[in-house]
């Protein structure tokens, strides 16, 4: 009965899962979800919604409200902003920001992978939104991850008109649908709308999304094969996934463990999960590994939103009633692949998520732990300043 209802065949998965048949877990392509559907036909949009984020882990968004103008501003602006003189980005950059806002070149040998024949330098602008908390001595670090509100962080306004208020403007309509997008998530898990609100709960100034402005050049190596960004699984909530050129090279790792394109659609978001969330639902939903490969041809742009939990949550602390349906879906998933549906919390699962989120930026950034966070530079770096870049991305084997 379902069946009929998939797009793309995959609503039939989560039926299979609750049959305990084959369902599947080896997809080539991943479903797209009509967002009008959770006005026209809820309950179908949250069973394919539930089953895309149970058994896939990837999806489309498609006919979402964020106005079409909008977007098309920041594709527009994405590739202005690293054609601005390198002096100019350099003005910009990440080290200058207490925020870890700003301009990053990521070096190749971070981006290292195995199994590619190069890695490629990837560059990108980072920034959140316009609601920042001014920090005060006596307030948690973690709280300077929000900071002040800084014109410096954003080129001069005559060197890219526009840019600011573009990329402002997409990030709270994002924000606001990121807050949408989870209440159905919530509905899908057979949860009440308001459940997983616990996690953002709080003011404003407690939630940290992100915006990532990214730029990948055309490979310089003819004829090989090389990583953008290697195989890893978002930090986020949920990842809200932009790519603003028509190349087919991300990739997402089905269940079975092969690589899928994941295409541009136009009009959609790319939605992943990331790890936050896997913890928060206890492994119902596991963050999904991808990668993008470095392109062949012309330089490819993307946009990442990424979602987050308030900084006074505990991860450890969330407890969702799944309904035995959804349980009995997870489960269902594990045993096909045949991993294990245990779940248990890490050491720093129990930690506030501001100080989570803070100490693995300041593993990835030694030069900003230095300059703004001097009271934990000590506690990261007992040796000084280390001589490589880092990263804080962990590489999946
Ligand atoms: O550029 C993309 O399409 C994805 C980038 C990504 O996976 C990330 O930044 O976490
Ligand atoms: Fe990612």
């Amino acid at each position: 009965m379902e069946a009929q209802d998939g797009i793309n065949g995959h609503a039939q998965n989560g039926t299979a899962a609750l049959n305990g048949t084959n369902s599947n877990l080896d997809y080539q392509e991943i479903p797209v979800i009509d967002w009008r559907l959770s006005e026209t036909d809820k309950p179908r949009f949250l069973r394919e919604l539930r089953d895309a984020m149970i058994n896939i882990g990837f999806l489309y968004l498609g006919n979402h409200p964020v106005p079409k103008d909008v977007v098309d501003r920041v594709k527009e602006m994405a590739p202005k902003f690293f054609s601005l003189p390198p002096e100019t980005k350099e003005a910009l950059h990440m080290r200058n920001s207490a925020h870890f806002h700003g301009y990053l070149k990521v070096d190749p040998s971070v981006t290292n992978d195995r199994g590619y024949e190069y890695n490629d330098v990837r560059e990108q602008f980072n920034y959140g939104g316009d609601n920042y908390y001014k920090w005060k001595e006596g307030d948690p670090e973690h709280l300077k991850l929000r900071g002040e509100a800084l014109v410096e962080e954003w080129p001069p306004e005559e060197d890219l008109p526009g840019f600011r208020e573009a990329l402002l403007t997409y990030y709270d309509h994002l924000e606001d649908l990121s807050l949408k997008f989870t209440r159905l998530v919530s509905e899908a898990l057979g949860l009440a709308p308001e459940a997983l609100d616990v996690l953002f709960g709080g003011e404003r100034h407690l939630l940290q999304p992100r915006c990532k402005v990214m730029r990948y050049p055309g490979s310089r190596v003819e004829g090989k094969v090389g990583i953008g960004v290697g195989a890893h699984v978002d930090g986020s909530f949920l990842t809200y996934l932009l790519q603003v050129t028509d190349h087919k090279t991300l990739q997402v790792k089905n269940l079975s463990g092969d690589w899928i394109p994941v295409p541009p659609k136009d009009g959609t978001f790319v939605i992943n999960l990331g790890k936050t969330l896997e913890k928060a639902t206890r492994r119902v939903l596991p963050a999904t590994p991808h990668r993008v490969l470095a392109p062949v041809g012309p330089t490819r742009y993307s946009i990442g939103f990424f979602s987050s939990v308030g900084f006074n949550v505990r991860l450890a602390d969330s407890s969702f009633d799944f309904p035995q349906e959804v349980l009995d879906m997870k489960v269902a998933r594990d045993k096909r692949l045949g991993v294990s549906s245990d779940f248990a919390f890490r050491e720093k699962d129990y930690d506030l998520s501001g100080d989570v989120v803070l100490s693995r930026k300041l593993r990835s950034h030694a030069d900003v732990a230095q300059k703004f966070y001097p009271k934990l530079f000590p506690q990261y770096y007992p040796n000084g300043m280390p001589d490589k870049p880092m990263t804080g991305r962990r590489e999946l084997k």
